[in-house]
């Protein structure tokens, strides 16, 4: 039977990015891509990621977190869900900072700078195809021509590509609303040269301290909100000399702060974190789970 069935979780959202945080560290059991599936079905709790805090693996870190799109699929990091599982860890304890293990590395924590918001270390971005990962034959990130749908359709082209500890490719725009994204997200985020898939974004620089965005999940779709294409973005905005490195962001669920601080290169991530519910899950979620 599911490590799930019959345990508690919390229902919140990153800024409409919806998220389901379930703490399974009072046991030695994690979940399966299965469970994920699961959960997400009507019957269960639909979200976009799915944030499992299992027992610290490292010293001096509070949990390890696997988090999982609501395809099944694992991803290595998630920025809005990492905010989730800090106020939940937060509101548990009588710590100010945290450290969580990911599958992509280290990810500190703190309240603040105001008491709703929460900051993320979200590591350091990565640029290299093998990092991305981009196949082989697209090595050379700077000649990514892709053109989808009819010839007159607007093309898209030369996007930036970077790496948050899962896969982003972002295309800086006039308008984010001028391509239909939820026919060519999951096109381009299945695209071969993707061999891991992709986040994908379409950004419009407003100034060097403002973007607007807005991104077709890997393994979720459209969501309100992806903290860690937030991430990506700023830094690609940053790279290109087109903005500051401390960038305000504005997605459909709401806005974000995103410093790629120049001392380490670390990038910090600092926005809200809403609790909606808690629930326990229906052991018949996972009647037909392995
Ligand atoms: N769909 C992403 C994971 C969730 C990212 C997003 N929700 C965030 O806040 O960073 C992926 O497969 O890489």
């Amino acid at each position: 039977m599911s490590a799930l069935a019959n345990h508690s979780f919390a229902k919140m959202n990153g800024i409409g990015n919806e998220i389901v945080v379930i703490d399974l560290r009072d046991t030695a059991s994690g979940i399966t891509p299965a469970d994920a599936r699961a959960v997400a079905t009507p019957e269960g709790v639909p979200y976009d990621q799915l944030m499992v805090l299992q027992k610290p693996r490292l010293a001096g870190t509070d949990a390890f977190v696997s988090i999982y799109n609501n395809d099944g699929s694992e991803a290595g990091a998630c920025g809005n869900g990492m905010r989730c599982v800090a106020r939940q860890t937060f509101a548990g304890g009588d710590k100010t900072a945290l450290t969580f293990e990911t599958k992509a590395g280290l990810i500190n924590c703190w309240q603040g700078p105001a008491p709703d918001l929460y900051t993320v270390d979200m590591g350091t971005p990565k640029f290299g195809w093998q990092d991305i990962p981009l196949a082989e034959e697209f090595r050379d990130t700077r000649g990514i021509e892709l053109q989808i749908g009819p010839i007159d359709a607007p093309i898209l082209h030369t996007p930036s590509v970077v790496s948050m500890g899962n896969p982003h490719a972002i295309f800086w725009v006039e308008d984010i609303q001028a391509y239909d994204l939820e026919k060519f997200g999951p096109l381009l985020e299945n695209h071969p040269i993707f061999p891991d898939r992709a986040n994908i974004t379409l950004a419009h620089i407003v100034g060097r301290d403002h973007i607007v965005m807005r991104t077709w999940e890997r393994g979720a779709g459209l969501t309100k909100a992806c903290g860690s294409a937030a991430c990506a973005t700023a830094v690609a905005a940053a790279r290109l000399r087109r903005t500051n490195r401390t960038v305000h962001m504005t997605l459909p669920g709401g806005e974000l702060t995103i410093e790629w601080r120049e001392s380490d290169d670390h990038v910090l991530m600092t926005g809200p974190a809403a609790f909606e519910y808690e629930g326990t899950f229906d052991p018949k979620l996972f009647a037909s789970v392995a």
